[in-house]
């Protein structure tokens, strides 16, 4: 049986490594009325240009805290995140950001909704109709562009929302729990889809779930945060090949030990009635 001494393989980086997101000694304290929160103390992570990296870590250790600050929607309370080497002082319009929510326009049309991220950068009309259809191909969406958003299922109603996020070429892709709350199918259908879409777009990943099976499917690597004040407690490079086929890699001997290795080292920091 595995335990979190179980030795990981080496990283096998595919690509030229170049950090695109780097957190230095990364802190951050919530004050509210008297009382103050530490979420996280002395962070040190960095993501490589063109990685899928998933993060995995106990509820409330400040997962969601790190994606806005790597987006620029909040500022750290100590130490550094940086951008291509430099700080991200405002909201950092290359990236894009998916959550569980699917915050689309209801009275917009599939079309509509993904080229609003083109309209608000001013993009030409031609130019819009271009990107528009190609992120329409590229989702699997063709034939439903005139639709609303309450005429499609749930899987549809996620892929506008990457086609969206994707439409403004963003050169990295914040994903909160995206697939949180899809049935286990189309979760499956859905992570088969991102895979795919990432590989195109070779864009970089930062991917936040609850669900470890999840993260060693999708990631080139799982990094795992303490509880708060949250660090990084391993960062293990996931060495499946790639392509994955989603459908067989659960049959994998070394998805389940990296599966059980992950758990053995998460659940060091569960009290017991906590969720992950
Ligand atoms: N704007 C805010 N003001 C005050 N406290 C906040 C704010 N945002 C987050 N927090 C607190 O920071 C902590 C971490 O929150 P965060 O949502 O980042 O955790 P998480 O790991 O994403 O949680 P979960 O896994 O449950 O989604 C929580 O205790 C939360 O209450």
């Amino acid at each position: 049986m595995p335990n979190a001494s179980t030795p990981v393989a080496t990283h096998m980086a595919t690509h030229t490594v170049r950090p695109k997101i780097e957190f230095q000694r990364l802190g951050k304290r919530f004050h509210r009325k008297s009382q103050s929160v530490t979420v996280m103390e002395g962070l040190d992570l960095t993501v490589n240009e063109g990685e899928f990296v998933c993060v995995v870590g106990p509820s409330g250790c400040g997962k969601s805290t790190l994606l806005n600050m790597s987006a620029g929607l909040m500022l750290p309370s100590a130490g550094k995140v940086l951008y291509d080497g430099a700080p991200v002082p405002e909201p950092n319009t290359k990236v894009g950001y998916v959550t569980q929510k699917d915050n689309l326009m209801p009275w917009r049309t599939v079309t509509a909704n993904i080229a609003l991220p083109l309209q608000i950068r001013r993009m030409g009309k031609d130019a819009i109709r271009n990107r528009v259809a190609e992120m329409i191909e590229l989702v699997g969406l063709a034939g439903f562009e005139k639709a609303y958003p309450g005429e499609l299922s749930g899987g549809m109603r996620k892929r506008v929302t990457l086609a969206r996020t994707l439409a403004h070429k963003p050169e990295v892709i914040f994903a909160d729990e995206p697939f949180g709350a899809l049935d286990a199918q189309l979760r499956g259908i859905m992570q088969q889809e991102l895979l795919r879409i990432w590989a195109a777009s070779k864009c970089t990943v930062v991917f936040i779930t609850h669900d470890i099976s999840e993260a060693v499917a999708l990631g080139d690597r799982v990094v795992v945060l303490s509880a708060r004040p949250s660090q990084v407690k391993v960062d293990v490079p996931i060495d499946l090949p790639r392509p994955r086929d989603l459908s067989k890699l659960r049959f994998d001997p070394r998805f389940s030990e990296l599966n059980e290795y992950l758990w053995s080292v998460l659940s060091e920091d569960l009290n017991e009635g906590d969720e992950v």
